[in-house]
């Protein structure tokens, strides 16, 4: 891992490209996923089997996953696993049951009366990735927050390479009620979901997590149906003093790095004898693990730590990189954490990884990525939830507030405006 100093003189350079929010939008990314939008747009499920059978090596007969094949994997799933699903599924819902918002209804002081509803919507897709590991973590948290909104329709998506489903995925859709699956994954799920296929009928609105081409898809459907937010290769940054074990910091930094080759780990401490142990223990992990993600040389381009004098100094850093993760392995972090402006979630002391909230600490793992936390947050139940708002005057309060009206039509030069208020008032 590279070290930086920001009392080097390019430190401002080189923390630019820390800071690029291209990192995981390449121009190749986007020209292949327009094509294969288009195609599937075009061609339906025989394109969508055509990709599935390119990227997955799956030749499937059917998209669809049939309730026999579902339960019949989902048997395999071993009881201390589903009991995990199951202990993970229960803290996920407690969290985001007390999202859930409240409508709104009042008289005003003058007789007109407004209100706000909520409305669930009435049919999503979940994307599920699949391709390096598979995530029936992510299956829970994209599930079970549209299950407490009260949508209707769940569409599910996951990709099967080489044909195989690890069952853990279809015993946690069972622990969240997902019936409707199917065994297809990057831009050519979420295009069958965005514009419908023989099979497939189209979704209003997608979420979930995914790598590159599952989020630059998701960015270029976006009008078509709504998304969440772009929850692509992972990323954390850990703010560390030299109290913490080293080996510690290390595993942390590895557990975002291992998701994808574009993932993103970063470590800010204000010691450099500190940052020496990390990088070794980095290294020394990293000849150990099997995964291979972490040692690719585009994971080592985005990987850094960086030595400010003063850990203060990281928030301005941390707030333009706006990380997925923040881990704050300091002693009274609710200092820093108070300060953060830009970031999908936070993680407070030595004694909370960030993999605690993968699975099961409660809030979502959906999460920005990309620098898109300057402007989006986690998947909520808010995601599955659109207002309608509601007016109703009678003769007196349209009197009231009608003239106002009038004259500010009359100023934008828009006559039928005030008419259709003045023929009231007479
Ligand atoms: N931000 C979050 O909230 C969050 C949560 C969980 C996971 N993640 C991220 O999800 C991602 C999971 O990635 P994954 O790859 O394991 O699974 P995935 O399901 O996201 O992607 C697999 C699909 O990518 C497509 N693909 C792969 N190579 C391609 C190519 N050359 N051309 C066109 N399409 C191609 C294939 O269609 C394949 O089905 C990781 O980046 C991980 O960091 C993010
Ligand atoms: N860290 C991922 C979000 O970036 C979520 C996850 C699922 N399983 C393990 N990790
Ligand atoms: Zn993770």
């Amino acid at each position: 891992m590279q070290l930086l100093q920001t009392t080097d003189k390019d430190f401002s350079v080189k923390f630019k490209t820390l800071v690029s929010d291209r990192r995981e939008v390449t121009v190749d990314v986007s020209g292949t996923v327009r094509e294969i939008l288009a195609d599937v747009k075009v061609r339906g499920d025989a394109a969508v089997k055509d990709y599935t059978s390119r990227f997955d090596r799956n030749n499937l007969q059917s998209l669809h996953l049939s309730e026999t094949f579902i339960a019949e994997h989902a048997t395999q799933c071993p009881a201390d696993v589903l009991a995990a699903l199951e202990f993970a599924a229960e803290r996920i819902v407690a969290f985001h049951e007390k999202q859930v918002p409240q409508d709104i209804g009042y008289t005003d002081a003058v007789g007109v009366k407004l209100g706000l509803n909520w409305i669930a919507l009435s049919q999503v897709g979940i994307y599920v990735p699949g391709g390096r590991a598979s995530y029936p973590s992510s299956l829970l948290m994209n599930a079970l927050p549209a299950k407490i909104a009260g949508v209707e329709r769940i569409v599910m998506t996951v990709p099967m390479p080489g044909g195989e489903i690890n069952p853990v995925v279809l015993a946690a859709a069972q622990v969240a009620g997902v019936t409707e699956i199917y065994g297809i994954g990057g831009a050519q799920a979420i295009a069958a979901l965005a514009y419908g296929t023989e099979s497939i009928a189209p979704v209003d609105k997608i979420v979930g997590p995914g790598n590159a081409y599952v989020a630059e898809a998701k960015r270029q459907v976006f009008g078509t149906v709504g998304i969440d937010s772009i929850a692509g290769p992972s990323e954390i940054l850990v703010v560390a003093d030299s109290q913490n074990n080293p080996d510690w910091i290390a595993w942390d930094l590895l557990s975002q790095a291992e998701h994808d080759p574009s993932a993103q780990s970063i470590l800010i401490t204000d010691s450099e004898i500190f940052a020496q142990q990390v990088i070794k223990a980095v290294e020394k992990i990293i000849a150990n693990l099997p995964t291979r993600e972490v040692a690719s040389a585009s994971w080592q381009n985005y990987a850094a730590v960086i030595l400010v004098s003063d850990l203060a100094e990281s928030i301005p850093l941390l707030n333009q990189l706006a990380p997925e993760h923040v881990e704050l392995c300091v002693d009274n972090p609710q200092l820093l954490a108070d300060q953060i402006k830009c970031a999908g979630s936070v993680f407070l002391g030595r004694y909370t990884p960030e993999a605690i909230g993968d699975y099961l600490g409660g809030p979502n793992h959906i999460l920005p990525t990309a620098r898109s936390a300057r402007f989006a947050s986690g998947l909520s139940v808010y995601d599955f939830l659109k207002r309608i708002t509601f007016l109703e005057c009678n003769q007196e309060s349209l009197q009231t507030i009608g003239k106002a009206a009038i004259t500010l039509a009359e100023a934008e030069g828009l006559p039928a405006h005030a008419g259709s208020v003045s023929v009231r008032l007479q």
